[in-house]
């Protein structure tokens, strides 16, 4: 039986776990790993045993400085507990612990885990990490990671502080020349923060030689008070994270040691000497790791939102498919499972590329340490491409799942406010979605560039298929096929026309006079659609590849009815291409379109197991409309009762307003 059906449950979501054809818990073995799983339940028991990680009060009902400290206070508690809790070498126990401990609106110690740590990791020379790495990880001190700036964000070409070299001190001075020149926006930076990583325009010997990042310290140990000619504090009320004191910061020619300077790839010797990295983005690598980790974001975004909206669709009854039958759960509805199971098979595509390009990311950095540079351009390519699909459509599916629970859906309560605000910042932050793509788009050129000359590039498994020559004709039948290699193909004959058709253009643009830049700023929108067929088929390719890899009859055959739904649903969305240029029929579009409500109805039977098997506890979820035991309606009562406008049945203000007013038009009636 499955562990997620206990006495008092509600009987309708008890009723959809019994019918599952699979066991939810060797699911949750094979979608996490045995071990994962394991530590993930010792860890989610050690949390719930100790009550001081509660919410005093639901988060939805505090103010912010309420929510920053209970972030605060929580965020401490996690680290004194870390060691005892969990594992601290190993990311997945520090991700997931902190995730249940705090939350994911944002804490203190965000940008410092995620960005600055890495960049000493990556960026900083021996003597360097020996001096900070010991006490980031010791929390000594709190650190954030400033490079965007009011006035630039993308382009950091043109960031406007400046990092100017004195040999004669052998210092830095840090300086913030104008408005635009502010920081803006770093996590943590407003009033957690005490040093930060601060991109600057590197000046020495009156030359400029580019942004370069530098370890600054901001606040004063002891007292925190910003040091002298620092001018640093929060941006105010934002869409969302409002846990997060997001910052802005100001440099008055603030003088910093030489030693400042990150210096394992570029450096200033003491007499103002640059010496140039062996790759001129080695700095960005903490920002390549973000990207990557975003894919593996998005998928926890879309199984939390899916698991609420599969879960409340099971307890919900409303309306009647057969006249006079009673009123059927929501999920019966073929437009709910519609809306619903693609954004389940779509997270299950996310955190399997998720995890491929988080090895990547590790490999490329393993490499970087041993001199070979050699995979930076397509970890860069890929992360950038994989970071602005899944988030974009990640946010597109938390909406949906939203949509399909109706009113409730709206409420806080349901989840959905907090996951949704929080996941939509990942098309903005770490590089905007449209500029990703396009850097994408620039290695894909480079390939449709090789392809027209001849020449391929070594081998590699992300880009060989646009070498290749594929069917002139789009294969998809009624046969089933379940390496669906008619599928792949269609996505890559997509991928291959728009790169090169795009890459003729941008040619042919050039050849009519046009300078490359204006040609590709002409070409912008189909490159986009480059990159969205490539991500699509590598998010598809290695969807079929892992679930080829199942032994396990009854569970694989739950993964092929999420693949076949998955694979044919992204056919929908881009057959536009793919009957643009005659490649697939209107006959094989039907195919596609059957196989997907063929999918819709196997997945129905099966979909409360599905989420249960994501194993996503109620402290993850704050939901109340996807709870584990679907006892909604008297909870959104118990939970609407906390709301602080009910503290009084009267409001203290009512009479000198709405009281006052409707007593005088009263009054006036009566005259
Ligand atoms: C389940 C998950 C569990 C746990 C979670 C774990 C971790 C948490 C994950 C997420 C964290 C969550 C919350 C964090 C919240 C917020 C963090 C946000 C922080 C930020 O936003 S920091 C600021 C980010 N800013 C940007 O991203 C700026 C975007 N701009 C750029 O990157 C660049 O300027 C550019 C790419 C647009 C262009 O760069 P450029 O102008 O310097 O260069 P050129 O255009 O001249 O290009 C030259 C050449 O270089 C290539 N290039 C560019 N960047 C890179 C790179 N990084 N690596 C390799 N190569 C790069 C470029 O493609 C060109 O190549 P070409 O050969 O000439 O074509
Ligand atoms: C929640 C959140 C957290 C953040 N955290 C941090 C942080 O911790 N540290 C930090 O340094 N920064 C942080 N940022 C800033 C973030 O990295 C930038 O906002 C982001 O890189 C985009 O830059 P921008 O805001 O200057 O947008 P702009 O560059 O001004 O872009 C505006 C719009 O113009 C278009 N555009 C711009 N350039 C191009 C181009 N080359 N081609 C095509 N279109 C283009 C895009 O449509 C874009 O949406 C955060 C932002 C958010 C929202």
């Amino acid at each position: 039986m499955s562990r997620y059906i206990r006495e008092g449950d509600n009987p309708d979501l008890t009723e959809e776990r019994r019918k599952a054809s699979f066991d939810t818990e060797a699911m949750a073995e094979l979608f996490w790993g045995a071990r994962n799983l394991m530590r993930r339940r010792e860890i989610a028991n050690y949390v719930e045993q100790h009550r001081e990680f509660d919410d005093p009060q639901p988060t939805a009902f505090m103010t912010r400085e309420e929510l920053i400290e209970n972030a605060t206070r929580k965020a401490v508690l996690t680290m004194e507990h870390a060691e005892k809790a969990i594992d601290i070498t190993r990311d997945e126990e520090s991700h997931y612990f902190n995730a249940l401990t705090m939350g994911i609106d944002g804490n203190p110690f965000g940008l410092h885990l995620v960005m600055a740590i890495p960049t000493i990791m990556n960026n900083a020379d021996e003597g360097q990490q020996d001096e900070w790495l010991p006490k980031a990880l010791n929390r000594e001190f709190i650190a954030t990671y400033a490079q965007t700036e009011m006035g630039h964000g993308t382009n950091l070409k043109k960031l406007e502080t400046t990092a100017t070299y004195d040999p004669k001190t052998q210092e830095f001075i840090l300086h913030s020349p104008t408005i635009t020149s502010t920081k803006w926006w770093p996590g943590n930076l407003g009033k957690s923060s005490n040093y930060s990583v601060v991109m600057a325009q590197l000046y020495s010997q009156g030359k400029c030689y580019g942004a370069h990042p530098f370890f600054v310290q901001l606040r004063d140990l002891r007292t925190h008070k910003p040091l002298p000619g620092i001018t640093v504090g929060d941006i105010g009320p934002k869409f969302g994270i409002n846990t997060n004191d997001n910052g802005f910061l100001r440099f008055d020619q603030v003088r910093i040691p030489r030693r400042s300077m990150f210096m394992k790839h570029a450096k200033i010797l003491p007499d103002g000497t640059y010496v140039p990295p062996s790759h001129s983005k080695l700095n960005y690598s903490a920002m390549v790791y973000v990207r990557a980790a975003v894919v593996s974001l998005m998928a926890s975004h879309l199984l939390a939102c899916s698991t609420i909206a599969v879960r409340y669709s099971c307890i919900r009854r409303q309306g009647e498919i057969t006249p006079g039958t009673g009123e059927v759960k929501v999920l019966d509805y073929q437009t709910q499972q519609y809306r619903i199971f693609p954004q389940i098979a779509r997270g299950v595509a996310f955190r399997l590329s998720g995890n491929y390009i988080i090895q990547l990311y590790r490999q490329t950095m393993t490499d970087i340490k041993n001199g070979d540079i050699s995979a930076v351009p397509d970890l860069h390519a890929i992360s950038c491409g994989l970071k602005a699909v899944t988030s974009y459509q990640g946010a597109l599916g938390l909406e949906q799942c939203r949509m399909a629970c109706g009113g409730h859906g709206y409420l806080q309560a349901s989840g959905f406010p907090l996951q949704y605000t929080v996941a939509i910042g990942a098309c903005t932050y770490e590089g905007e979605n449209m500029v990703m793509l396009l850097q994408t788009a620039r290695h894909l050129i480079k390939m449709a560039k090789a392809i027209r000359s001849g020449r391929p590039p070594k081998p590699n498994k992300v880009i060989d298929y646009l070498f290749k020559k594929g069917p002139t004709k789009c294969l998809i039948d009624q046969t089933y096929d379940p390496n669906y290699q008619s599928v792949l193909e269609a996505f890559e004959h997509l991928s291959r026309r728009v790169t090169l058709e795009v890459y003729d253009r941008l040619v042919q643009l050039q050849q009519q006079g046009r300078s490359y830049e204006l040609a590709w700023n002409e070409c912008a929108v189909d490159l986009c659609k480059a990159t969205r067929a490539h991500v699509r088929t590598f998010l598809a390719k290695t969807f079929v590849e892992e679930v080829n890899k199942i032994a396990d009859i009854s569970l694989k055959s739950v993964f092929q009815d999420l693949l076949q739904l998955y694979l044919f649903y992204e056919v929908t969305e881009c057959a536009a291409g793919l009957l643009e240029d005659g490649f697939m029929s209107g006959q094989q579009l039907t195919y596609a379109k059957k196989n997907v409500y063929d999918a819709l109805a196997k997945i129905r039977p099966n979909a409360a197991a599905i989420v249960d098997s994501f194993d996503i506890s109620d402290r993850e979820l704050q939901s109340v409309l996807g709870r584990r035991d679907g006892n909604v309606y008297e909870n959104l009562l118990k939970w609407a009762q906390m709301s602080p406008l009910n503290k009084h049945d009267v409001l203290p203000f009512h009479h000198k307003y709405l009281g006052k007013m409707m007593d005088e038009a009263r009054q006036k009636s009566k005259l």
